[in-house]
């Protein structure tokens, strides 16, 4: 049995409390899932949290930890609180990290009685293209550099990761059939892509592999949001 009913996370970013819940109420027998990003926590906190999660919808908590393994370690400890269903670390922050935040979400989640979050490493943002890593020194493709820290995320023990469509198929020529697959960077044909680089359609990206979808302004920011989400849904044909 799958976890989510269907793989569309809406990215709720907005510091606004009172819109981020009108949006759940709207869309809760729609999409899969919400992800509440920095812009929500920074504004509301686990409070602001508790108040989504209070309408029983599976929560993305996506504050993507980046920072020595001991701290790293103590803010899983705090967020698990929260009960999430999907958390993200940078892949960039290493093999030590991302091995002392899973074993900090097991140990917590065994400790409180909770299911096990899906831990989820970012790997190359979508909002950067193959100029961007020159310009950061960063050598290799994207679909080099996603494959490297995809198969490094595996070896920590982390659940899958965080990727553009485009590398979809790399990473999961390197990674294990179960490794997900969180895929933001997701535009439907005729929407704008803002700042983001690596953009594919829902379809497209469900059909090369993706495991969850996440999109946030096409839904958001459209002036019927279930009805984006729902034509969303059509569009991607194959069952869940
Ligand atoms: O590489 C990444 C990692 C995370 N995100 C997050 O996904 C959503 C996308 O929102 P849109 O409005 O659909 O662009 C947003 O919350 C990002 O923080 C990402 O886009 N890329």
């Amino acid at each position: 049995m799958q976890r989510f009913k269907n793989p569309l996370f809406c990215a709720l970013d907005t510091g606004d409390l009172e819109k981020a819940t009108a949006l759940v109420d709207a869309l809760k027998d729609t999409v899969g899932g919400f992800k509440l990003g920095l812009e929500f926590f920074c504004a509301h906190g686990p409070k602001g949290v508790e108040a989504i999660a209070k309408r029983d919808v599976p929560l993305f908590i996506d504050l993507k930890f980046h920072d020595i393994p001991n701290t790293v370690a103590g803010a899983m400890r705090s967020i698990m609180q929260l009960n999430p269903a999907i958390l993200t670390v940078h892949a960039g922050g290493g093999l030590a990290m991302m091995r002392a935040a899973a074993d900090s979400a097991a140990d917590t989640a065994s400790k409180l009685g909770v299911k096990m979050p899906w831990l989820v490493a970012v790997t190359v943002l979508t909002s950067l293209d193959a100029g961007d890593l020159d310009v950061l020194g960063i050598e290799g493709s994207t679909h080099k550099v996603v494959a490297r820290l995809a198969r490094l995320a595996e070896k920590a023990g982390l659940d899958g990761v965080v990727c553009a469509p485009h590398e979809i198929s790399t990473t999961r020529s390197v990674a294990g059939q179960d490794f997900k697959l969180v895929v933001p960077g997701i535009r439907p044909r005729g929407t704008d892509a803002g700042d983001q680089k690596r953009v594919m359609t829902p379809k497209e990206a469900v059909e090369t592999g993706a495991t969850v979808i996440v999109v946030g302004r096409p839904i958001t920011q459209s002036d019927d949001p279930v009805g984006a989400a729902q034509s969303i849904i059509d569009a991607i044909s194959e069952p869940f």
